[in-house]
């Protein structure tokens, strides 16, 4: 497992492209036939891939961890990007399609992962957070999903935000996650620009063109820079970071934040003179 150490925001500032992409960039999160897992320091967030395609692949223990088991002091949200897969947990079986999302709570022993079709593998993106109390496994996804209409053709950032694990949907400690689709021909998310310093936030950028890329913005709004990511990659943004992307081509992303206040809207909008 990879691991992630928090950073300072006076420390960011002066990092290289090279540092920048080695300290926030998630890449290479889905390998066939394997678990990727890549633990953030910044609210303890670990963040997994897994791509089941001969057999299906399993998760208990992850030894880093030092608990019997993955779930023990944690909970975790899972969404499959790829064909139709399933998740058997503790001997349930649940069929995630594409874009569905599976919450899994605290205390559950056994994920197990599969795909329906060799030949359309399915793609499970996983996030996981510190938990103290059991919710129930609960499926969701676009179908029955809260989501809100956001942005506008004249801005270039039309897009339909769903809200999966939240206060009003899939109960949990503290994480939260859901997925953003951009309308067509619309490229920027989440600008103007917000910050919530009461918890940290990961981006999945998929459904990207292989050759297209999405420029991220990051940083304190005084001091942004950005980073170019591709399909299938994830940044890190801590606390202190706004997070918001332009594409070169059309794009979906996932959110997933942990920390303080379980409340989707404790955020504070950062003025467009503000950022530098
Ligand atoms: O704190 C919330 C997260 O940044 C995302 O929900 C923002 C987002 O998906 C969007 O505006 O499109
Ligand atoms: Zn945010």
């Amino acid at each position: 497992m990879e691991i992630r150490h928090p950073i300072h925001p006076r420390d960011a500032a002066q990092f290289s492209t090279e540092r920048m992409r080695a300290e926030f960039l998630v890449q290479g999160l889905f390998q066939p036939g394997e678990v990727k897992w890549v633990y953030t320091h910044h609210d303890r967030m670990l963040i997994g891939g897994v791509v089941p395609v001969e057999a299906p692949v399993t998760v208990s223990q992850v030894p880093e961890l030092h608990t019997e088991y993955l779930l023990e002091r944690r909970e975790i949200g899972i969404v499959n990007i790829g064909g139709p897969g399933t998740v058997t947990v503790d001997g349930e079986v649940y069929g995630l399609a594409r874009r569905e999302c599976l919450y899994v709570g605290l205390g559950k022993r056994t994920l197990s992962f599969g795909s329906v079709d060799r030949a359309q593998p399915a793609r499970f993106y996983l996030v996981s957070a510190p938990a103290h109390q059991a919710y129930p496994t609960r499926k969701t996804g676009p179908q029955d999903a809260e989501f809100e209409q956001l942005g506008s053709d004249d801005q270039s950032n039309r897009r339909t935000l769903y809200r999966f694990i939240h206060a009003n949907g899939v109960q949990s400690c503290q994480l939260m996650l859901g997925m953003t689709e951009l309308a067509p021909n619309n490229l920027w998310n989440t600008m103007p620009a917000h910050l919530h310093d009461r918890r940290s936030e990961v981006y999945l950028y998929f459904d990207l063109d292989p050759a297209a890329r999405v420029f991220h913005f990051f940083g304190e709004p005084g001091e942004t820079r950005h980073l170019v990511v591709a399909n299938e990659e994830a940044v890190i943004s801590p606390s202190w970071s706004i997070h918001s992307g332009v594409g070169t081509r059309s794009y979906t992303f996932i959110w997933a934040m942990a920390g303080e206040n379980y409340t989707f809207k404790d955020m504070d909008p950062v003025a467009m003179d503000d950022l530098r």
